[in-house]
């Protein structure tokens, strides 16, 4: 069964007369990885933050684990939180600032506990360079691995690959998915649809506070693929014919005039001609690809706008 672990109602923030989220409503599933995609500026960070309990609402909610936010303490123990750079000591090893924020949260435990959290992470407890010698990659996994610290049920992570080459955006894209495999609840944001599309299973488009629709992976790629869009006059008519004279099979009916084929064996004057000899008439059979980039970019368009 599906359970909601977060849920966000109507939740705004203001900085003097600038709005910068505007009643944003979500709710986010157990073992979902959440993908939160908005342009430099959209809000992002300051969604988060309110989620994450490192700043206040101006107005709205949020319950966690169907408890009102009100009951902050205990809640956020249950939440490891990535947003912005993570807080590291540069003269001290991986295990080392580990071990410092294990005991300010009064682990008692922690030796094994810290060398298993760095293994997690890809990180050696053994290794005695300093952090500040780490590349951003190492950082960033030293990052994750301090938001660990706790076992939390949800990470937050903000922008976690910013900055990183092509193989750190690698290796942190699979430590996200593997932590997701072991249970996790992950909520994450970037500026990059096509990199979020690599772990995400759900997305929310936020864009300059407003949150313009949140979509399911499956959709999302449904509305992306390849297709042939027909509209006819009638589609229960259409339907028969293609799928008996063309072998149609893979389809989605939009409405009683439009109709997606997915199939790729089918092509466009083949439809028309097959269509017109069974007196079917065809108003228009268009071929759509889109990028996720640029179905990002379309939506945001088309909603415009501007807070203040
Ligand atoms: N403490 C603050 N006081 C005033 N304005 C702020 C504050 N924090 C953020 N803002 C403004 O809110 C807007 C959204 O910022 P936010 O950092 O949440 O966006 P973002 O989507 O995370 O962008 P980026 O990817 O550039 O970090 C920006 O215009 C920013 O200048």
């Amino acid at each position: 069964m599906t359970s909601t672990i977060i849920e966000v109602e109507g939740l705004t923030k203001k900085f003097g007369q600038k709005t910068v989220v505007h009643d944003a409503n979500f709710k986010i599933t157990r073992g979902e990885i959440f993908g939160l995609i908005g342009q430099n500026g959209a809000g992002k960070s300051t969604l988060l933050k309110m989620i994450g309990g490192l700043m206040y609402p101006t107005s709205g909610n949020i319950h966690f684990f169907d408890r009102a936010a009100t009951d902050y303490a205990s809640c956020f123990e249950r939440m490891g939180l990535l947003i912005e750079h993570p807080g590291l000591y540069p003269q001290y090893t991986a295990y080392d600032n580990l071990k410092l924020l294990a005991i300010s949260y009064g682990l008692k435990q922690y030796k094994q506990y810290i060398s298993e959290l760095l293994e997690l992470v890809g990180l050696d407890a053994s290794n005695k360079t300093k952090v500040k010698h780490y590349s951003m990659g190492m950082k960033q996994r030293l990052g994750i691995a301090i938001a660990l610290l706790g076992s939390p049920d949800v990470l937050i992570l903000d922008e976690p690959i910013n900055g990183l080459d092509p193989q750190g955006i690698a290796e942190i894209r699979e430590l996200i998915l593997d932590l997701n495999k072991k249970g996790l609840t992950i909520v994450i944001s970037s500026h990059i649809l096509e990199e979020l599309s690599k772990v995400a299973s759900k997305y929310a488009i936020l864009h300059k506070g407003e949150i313009i629709e949140v979509i399911s992976k499956d959709d999302l790629l449904l509305r992306c693929e390849e297709r042939i869009e027909v509209v006819v006059d009638d589609v229960s008519k259409a339907l028969p014919v293609l799928e008996q004279e063309l072998r149609m099979k893979q389809f989605k009916v939009i409405d009683t005039h439009t109709l997606h084929i997915y199939d790729t064996h089918m092509n466009n004057q083949q439809i028309v001609k097959l269509l017109a000899s069974h007196d079917q008439y065809v108003r228009s059979i268009t071929n759509h690809k889109t990028s996720l980039e640029q179905y990002f970019l379309e939506r945001t368009e088309k909603v415009g706008g501007s807070l203040d």
